[in-house]
C-alpha cells in the first residue's frame, strides 16, 4: 500500500467539491475526482495536473450503486487505498410544496440520499478490507437542520443525510471509520445560480435578489466561498478529528444556530 493517503471526492468537477479537492491535495492526499459532468471533470483534472496534483478521475453517477463501487475500484487501482471518501455531489430543487412533482422528488432523493448511501457502502467496504479505518464525510447543509421555504424537498434530503451520518457513525465505529458531515450556508456556486433562477420564477424576485435576501442574515457579513467549506473538511479528513463521529456541523458564517 502506498504511503500517500487517498481522498475520493464526488461532484468534484466544480464548486464546493473542487475547493475541497484542492485543499486536500495541498494537505498531501492523492485525489480521485469524480463527477457525472465529464466536461467540467476533465477541465478540472487538467488544471490540477498543471499544478502537479496527484489526481485521477472517474466519470460516474452517484445514484448508481455500481458507479460508486467502480469509483472505489478506480481509487484502489490508481493509488492502492481509500482513506477519505467525500459524498459531496448533490442537486437542488426550488418549488413550493404544491408544485413538487413525483419525478423531481424521486430524482432529488436518488442523488442526495441514495447516492450518499451507496457512497457510504462502497467506501466502508474498502476501508474495512484495508483494516486501516477511514473517514467518510457527507455534504449536508444548514437546510439539514432547518427546512427552508421553496426548498422543502431539498431540505428533506439533507435531514436524511444527517440521519445516515449518525447511523453510519454508530455502525462503523468498531471498524475505526468515522462518519461526519459539513453543513454549508450560502456558497456562491452554480447551485446557488440555479436556486436564484428558481426563486425568480416562483417568488417574482429580480435576478440575484434571492441570493442577496438569503445572505442578509449572515452574522459574519459575507457569503461563503468553497474554500471556507474546504478548511473545515480538511480538519474532518485529518487525524485531528479522530475523536469526532456522527456529527453534521454548521460551517455557515452564522445563519443557523443549534
Ligand atoms: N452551494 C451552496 O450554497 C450549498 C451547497 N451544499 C451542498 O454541497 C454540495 C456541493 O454543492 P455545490 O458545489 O454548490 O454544487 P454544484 O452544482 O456547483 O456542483 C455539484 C457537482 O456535482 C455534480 N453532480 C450532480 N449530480 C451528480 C450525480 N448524480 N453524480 C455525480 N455527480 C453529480 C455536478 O455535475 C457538479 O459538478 C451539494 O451536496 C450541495 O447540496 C450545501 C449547502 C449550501
Ligand atoms: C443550497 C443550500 O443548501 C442552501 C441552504 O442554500
Amino acid at each position: 500500500m502506498s504511503d500517500q493517503k487517498t481522498a475520493v471526492i464526488t461532484g468534484g468537477g466544480q464548486g464546493i467539491g473542487k475547493g475541497i479537492a484542492k485543499r486536500l491535495a495541498s494537505d498531501g492526499f492523492a485525489i480521485i475526482l469524480s463527477d457525472m459532468n465529464e466536461e467540467v471533470l476533465n477541465t478540472t483534472v487538467k488544471e490540477f495536473k498543471e499544478q502537479n496534483i496527484n489526481v485521477a478521475s472517474f466519470v460516474g453517477n452517484v445514484s448508481k450503486p455500481e458507479d460508486q463501487e467502480a469509483l472505489v475500484k478506480t481509487a484502489v487501482d490508481h493509488f492502492g487505498r481509500v482513506d477519505v471518501f467525500i459524498n459531496n455531489a448533490g442537486i437542488e430543487q426550488v418549488a413550493p410544496i404544491d408544485n413538487i412533482q413525483p419525478s423531481e422528488l424521486e430524482k432529488l432523493f436518488q442523488v442526495n440520499v441514495f447516492g450518499v448511501v451507496y457512497g457510504i457502502q462502497a467506501a466502508a467496504k474498502q476501508m474495512k478490507k484495508q483494516g486501516t479505518g477511514g473517514k467518510i464525510i457527507n455534504a449536508c447543509s444548514i437546510a439539514g437542520h432547518q427546512a427552508f421555504t421553496m426548498l422543502a424537498a431539498y431540505s428533506a434530503t439533507k435531514f436524511s443525510v444527517r440521519a445516515f451520518t449518525q447511523a453510519a457513525a454508530k455502525e462503523y465505529a468498531k471498524d475505526k471509520i468515522t462518519v461526519n458531515a459539513y453543513c454549508p450556508g450560502i456558497v456562491g456556486t452554480g447551485m446557488w445560480d440555479r436556486i436564484d433562477a428558481g426563486m425568480v420564477e416562483y417568488m417574482g424576485l429580480e435576478q440575484e435578489e434571492a441570493f442577496k435576501k438569503f445572505s442578509e442574515g449572515i452574522a459574519l457579513g459575507r457569503t461563503q466561498e468553497p474554500e471556507d467549506v474546504a478548511n473545515f473538511v480538511s480538519y474532518l479528513a485529518s487525524s485531528d478529528s479522530d475523536y469526532m463521529t456522527g456529527q453534521s456541523v454548521m460551517i455557515d458564517g452564522g445563519i443557523v444556530y443549534n
